[in-house]
């Protein structure tokens, strides 16, 4: 594809490959932001919109977005602090997926049970910008210097394995169910930051004319977010019980409540957090109500 292609076009980095990737094309799907991506290209040109995606690695998206060489992208916000970039890109919104901690992590069996133990060690990671900042502090605090600092090697994957092989004390990577560090023999000995992926923009965008495409195409996945974040929880309650119910289930605005063919009994809809949605149903039955449904978004605008 040459240059001429993406002439005017709106550039939008995706994740090529690895956690975020999946989740990243279902945000698109839901946005309608409708491409065909041919074999080994790394860019594709939207088809109802003046818009092209570019797949890179996660890590280099950051980069890209901050200097202005894409307008918009979809990261980790530990690769944006890794890049060290974060006064450059500005978070438009977070996603709820790629949700991860940045942990130190050493060897189960072994001696290293807290930071200070491995303060002056060796650490291997992906993160050395990250990880080197913390063990500065902590070196800092313990009155290590020079030689006796702590020394931070960088590997580009499956950091896990650095201790078994004699390579490192500890290590600091990313946990998520914690299946990778504990299969390696490994524990958590410190949270340095949590994460999860984000929709970010330039601060210092080259391109002003985009300005109306980046809203529009942020209030799209701004729907689809919200669409996996709520369900509709619909029941028939006593008109009696109302006050009640609407402070277990307010509802983004109010609840709807439309009245039903059995007299003072109403049928009450609201929008509930899916995390909360158990308790609020046991929390209505409590209350007398019945016939609770609950219902999926497949997308929004809220
Ligand atoms: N286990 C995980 N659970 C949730 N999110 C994760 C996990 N691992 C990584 N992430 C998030 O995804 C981002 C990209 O990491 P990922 O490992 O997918 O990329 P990669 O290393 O380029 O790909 P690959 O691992 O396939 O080589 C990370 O910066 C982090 O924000
Ligand atoms: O806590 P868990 O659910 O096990 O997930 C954590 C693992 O996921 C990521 O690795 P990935 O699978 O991307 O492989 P990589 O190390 O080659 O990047 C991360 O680097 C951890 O190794
Ligand atoms: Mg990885």
């Amino acid at each position: 594809m040459n240059a001429d292609a993406l002439n005017g076009r709106l550039l939008f980095a995706i994740p090529k490959k690895g956690r975020l990737h999946e989740k990243c094309m279902e945000l698109l799907a839901g946005a309608d932001i409708q491409f065909r991506r041919h074999n080994r290209l790394d860019v594709a040109l939207a088809m109802n919109h003046p818009l092209a995606l570019v797949f890179l690695p996660a890590s280099d998206i950051p980069s890209f977005v901050g200097n202005g060489n894409v307008d918009l992208g979809i990261t980790g916000h530990d690769v944006i602090l890794e890049a060290a970039i974060e006064d450059r890109v500005a978070e438009v919104q977070r996603l709820g997926f790629g949700r991860c901690k940045l942990q130190v992590q050493a060897p189960e069996a072994g001696p290293i049970k807290s930071v200070n133990d491995l303060a002056g060690k060796r650490v291997v990671t992906s993160f050395e910008v990250l990880a080197g900042a913390y063990f500065d502090k902590i070196d800092a605090s313990m009155g290590l210097v020079g030689e006796s600092k702590t020394r931070i090697q960088y590997v580009g994957g499956s950091v896990e394995a650095a201790c078994s092989l004699g390579l490192a004390d500890g290590i600091v990577d990313l946990v998520e169910s914690g299946d990778t560090m504990r299969a390696a023999g490994l524990h958590a000995i410190e949270t340095i930051l949590e994460t999860e992926a984000v929709l970010i923009r330039s601060s210092t965008p080259k391109h002003a004319e985009h300005t109306a495409l980046i809203s529009l195409i942020s209030s799209r996945i701004a729907g689809v977010v919200a669409a996996g974040k709520y369900v509709v929880c619909e029941y028939n309650i006593n008109r009696d019980r109302l006050p009640e119910a609407r402070q277990i289930a307010p509802g983004r605005k109010a609840p709807t409540v439309s009245p039903l063919e059995e007299p003072n009994w109403v049928a009450v809809k609201s929008m509930v957090i899916k995390k909360e949605v158990a308790r609020v149903m046991d929390e209505l039955v409590r209350i007398g109500a019945e016939d609770i449904l609950i219902f999926n978004l497949d997308n929004c605008r809220v």
